[in-house]
């Protein structure tokens, strides 16, 4: 679970999030829209422990810790572009990922979790510098897994993914969500948006001026309701 009570950030003058407040249960999975400069990565930032806050509460998964500490523990966090250690391979990326939280994964462990994330097989002991920006998305979710986070944060995770790694991403994504974790993605892909998320909400200048189930919309309708949105608060 993500909760956020009255988060507030400022740079200098500018109000970047503005008394913010934002609930994502157990297994749902909440897009987080608007253009930009609305505040959706210093949100996720705050979230993460990466930005500190000037105002406001973060609770992840239930936790009561500082929200960097509640992250480390918590949450995995799958970035536009996932970065890896380039000179290894995937399956040395995750059996070091897996090693700083203390474990000492089997060969046969860590490949059943490439599988599953269906990272080809061919790429699995090749360096990650020749991964593609989907393969390193699953990468990404294989270190979700292995960590079994309970927050999952993703900040423009379909940019740049052709449709079927787009889909083939949002599956993954959800199989987590319906493993229980709560999912935030800031997102200007409205249409993954509407496809795999089950709420949303529009941020403009730091605040939550809509947000709509997404089963309650028809197909393309997010994307009328959200220039509709905006066009109310221009
Ligand atoms: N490190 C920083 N220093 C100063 N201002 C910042 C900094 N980071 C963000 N801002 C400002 O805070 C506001 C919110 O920015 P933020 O990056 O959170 O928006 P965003 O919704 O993620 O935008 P985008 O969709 O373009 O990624 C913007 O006005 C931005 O210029």
């Amino acid at each position: 679970m993500i909760r956020i009570e009255q988060l507030t950030k400022r740079y200098g003058e500018r109000l970047a999030v503005d008394g913010l407040d934002l609930r994502v249960g157990p297994g749902e999975i909440y897009a987080l829209l608007g253009p930009n400069g609305a505040g959706k990565s210093t949100t996720i930032g705050c979230l993460l422990g990466f930005v500190r806050p000037d105002g406001g509460r973060i609770e992840l998964a239930g936790s009561t810790l500082a929200p960097a500490e509640a992250a480390i523990r918590h949450a995995a966090y799958i970035a536009e572009n996932v970065a890896l250690y380039e000179r290894l391979t995937g399956v040395e990326n995750v059996e070091f990922f897996m090693r700083l939280l203390g474990r000492r994964p089997t060969p046969a462990q860590i490949e059943a979790l490439l599988e599953r994330a269906g990272l080809p097989r061919h790429a699995w002991h090749r360096p990650a510098q020749g991964y593609s920006k989907g393969m390193r998305q699953k990468v990404g979710i294989v270190m979700a897994l292995a960590k079994g986070a309970q927050v999952l944060v993703l900040d423009e995770p379909t940019s740049g993914l052709d449709p079927e790694a787009s889909v083939a991403f949002g599956a993954l994504v959800r199989a987590l969500a319906d493993q229980g974790a709560a999912v935030i993605m800031a997102t200007h892909d409205l249409l993954r948006a509407q496809e795999l998320a089950d709420r949303c909400g529009v941020l403009v200048a730091g605040r939550l001026i809509d947000e709509w189930n997404l089963g309650d919309l028809h197909a393309g309708e997010l994307e009328r309701n959200y220039l509709g949105s905006l066009g109310g608060h221009a």
